[in-house]
């Protein structure tokens, strides 16, 4: 894998595990990790004030900045689950490898009560999030991993073997 390019971009629903599953990804493969909105946030503030303040194409437009910046970095890299909307976004991961982390609506539950995602405002609003977007998710990855049931470490120990056995080929 060349330096200059992600290791694996992790896309796909909020609450899959983007987060938590690409920092045991990158500790297993002893590569940095980025978090695409952990930036954000560390530059501009919380995400849902950005929301409030800015509206989300002012994030979109945020989003896309750290994404393009991320995305020419040798890491594990952790998107939002929103970012692959963006078509230049699109465009680049077309020849980056990717993985999509998918949840089943039942197991997301538990996952977003209490949530503060600004548009994750309950399971219902949820799923037609996820609906209009699985078509991009599926096009745009190379493999899809469910986390609905399977504990956090099999789950990277997997990811992890798939993506040796692919880049060794
Ligand atoms: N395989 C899993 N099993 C149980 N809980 C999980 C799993 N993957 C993620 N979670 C939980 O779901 C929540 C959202 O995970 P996160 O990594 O922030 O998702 P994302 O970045 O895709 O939105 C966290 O509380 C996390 O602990
Ligand atoms: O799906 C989305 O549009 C969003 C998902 C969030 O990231 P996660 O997918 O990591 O939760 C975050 O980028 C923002 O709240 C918007
Ligand atoms: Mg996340």
């Amino acid at each position: 894998m060349p330096d200059d390019l992600p290791v694996v971009v992790l896309i796909g629903a909020p609450g899959a595990g983007k987060t938590r599953l690409g920092k045991r990804i990158a500790r297993l493969l002893d590569v940095p990790f980025i978090d695409t909105d952990k930036r954000i946030v560390a530059e501009h503030g919380p995400i849902a004030q950005i929301f409030e303040e800015h509206g989300e194409p002012r994030f979109r437009q945020i989003e896309r900045e750290h994404v393009a910046r991320a995305l020419g970095e040798h890491a594990v890299v952790a998107l939002g689950g929103g970012a692959v909307l963006d078509e230049d976004t699109q465009r680049d991961l077309a020849d980056r490898l990717v993985v999509q982390l998918s949840v089943s609506a039942e197991a997301v539950a538990k996952r977003i009560s209490g949530d503060r995602r600004p548009l994750v405002t309950g399971v219902d609003a949820w799923s037609a999030l996820v609906a209009t977007r699985r078509p991009v998710y599926d096009r745009l990855a190379d493999r899809t991993f469910d986390t609905s049931s399977l504990p956090l470490d099999r789950i990277a120990a997997d990811v992890v073997s798939w993506i040796q056995e692919t880049t060794n080929d």
